[in-house]
């Protein structure tokens, strides 16, 4: 390039980014007008009623609200990532909210809550599921992830087990796009050992079928504690995140190692307190039934009944009596609608116990 092009690139740059540095002079004076009355909301909520300051149903139509506001060029999911971190900066203006999620640091249950309350809020990782559970119920976090299904090997076994235990609401659901890596500071012929969760390492069993056969595979509870291992452990490596890969700084051997490319889990989102409706929810209930012959037909039949459609069935042992299941149904409305009310009341009747787990928004996106 030569020297007269570049003055004439740098002269027609300069006005543009004239016009762009006053456009942003006023987004951050709206975006301080904003702020100001999210402080006041803040007030309101800390006074009189205490509501909850994570409000799943007022995110859910300010993120409606933004894409039908949006006429282009920036894309919905853009702004969504905006209006995401702006809304983490409002809970640190309101109170600053507490989230909790499997550690250690780096896992998908990281990445999850991450993705869902943003940079501005504290985090707390925790040893495992059910402990995630214990720090809601003692009001040492606000907010819990904890990881439900996944698309490729179903239900995680050990959230559904918690729920047995505690008490806790679901107040929203979160989709995250899981992709696997294998993350080693060892050239790929030098590894011996692969670490990783076993659900992480179930999901990329055709990749580890061809590639790496000779590496032992060594389940650990996370997938962090597996990227943390490969970082001290010479010959090792991990399954695990990207994210995983810079906090503990491996490096990543190869990517997306996941045998589906649609691997997706879904995360709950669990608190003290339910959600409120936005006209598009869903109700997770668990329940047992007695073990007779259509027991478990006689409580669906209750849903088909009432025209509710279910978007998720799963069960686990009671542990109790061999044989006995807890079944966990989600199923598409509110609590507080009436429909949903009543078909509950009936499908308890069918049941030795029911428990509604929550009601919360339904999740369009996959974040
Ligand atoms: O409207 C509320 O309840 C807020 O707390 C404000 C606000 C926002 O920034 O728009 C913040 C967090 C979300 O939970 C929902 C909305």
């Amino acid at each position: 390039m030569t020297q007269g092009s570049t003055k004439s690139t740098d002269e027609a740059l300069a006005p543009l980014r004239k016009r762009i540095d006053e456009l942003d002079r006023q987004i951050v004076e709206l975006l301080n007008a904003r702020a100001k009355v999210v402080v006041e909301v803040g007030h309101v909520k800390r006074g009189g009623a205490a509501a909850p300051i994570y409000a799943p149903e007022r995110e859910k139509a300010v993120l409606e609200q933004i894409r039908q506001y949006n006429t282009g060029p920036l894309p919905d999911a853009c702004l969504e990532a905006i209006w995401r971190e702006l809304m983490s900066g409002s809970f640190a203006l309101e109170r600053p909210l507490r989230v909790g999620y499997l550690g250690p640091a780096g896992s998908f249950s990281h990445l999850a809550a991450r993705r869902k309350f943003g940079s501005s809020v504290e985090y707390d990782n925790v040893d495992d599921i059910p402990a995630v559970f214990e720090e809601i119920l003692r009001g040492h976090i606000d907010y819990g992830l904890v990881p439900i299904e996944n698309s490729a090997i179903g239900g995680i076994g050990e959230t559904l087990d918690a729920f047995l235990n505690a008490e806790v609401q679901v107040c929203a659901e979160v989709l995250i796009n899981i992709h696997h890596n294998l993350l080693s500071n060892a050239q790929p012929d030098q590894i011996t050992r692969i670490y990783s969760k076993p659900e992480a390492i179930a999901q990329c069993r055709k990749w580890l079928s061809v590639q790496l056969q000779q590496a032992e595979k060594v389940p650990v509870a996370s997938t962090s504690k597996a990227a943390e291992l490969a970082a001290t452990e010479p010959n090792a490596a991990a399954i695990a995140s990207s994210l995983a890969g810079e906090l503990y700084d491996v490096k990543v051997q190869f990517a997306n190692i996941e045998d589906n490319p649609q691997n997706t889990t879904r995360f709950f989102v669990i608190a003290r307190q339910a959600s409120k409706p936005t006209g598009d929810d869903k109700t997770s209930v668990m329940f047992t039934t007695e073990h007779a012959a259509g027991a478990l037909v006689n409580v669906l039949d209750v849903f088909r009944d009432f025209g509710l459609n279910m978007t998720h069935i799963d069960k686990r042992p009671s542990k109790r009596v061999n044989w006995e299941y807890y079944f966990f149904v989600d199923l598409v409305g509110h609590i507080e609608e009436e429909k949903v009310r009543h078909a509950i009341e009936e499908a308890r009747k069918h049941c030795l116990q029911l428990t509604v787990l929550g009601s919360f928004p339904r999740a369009k996106e996959v974040l």
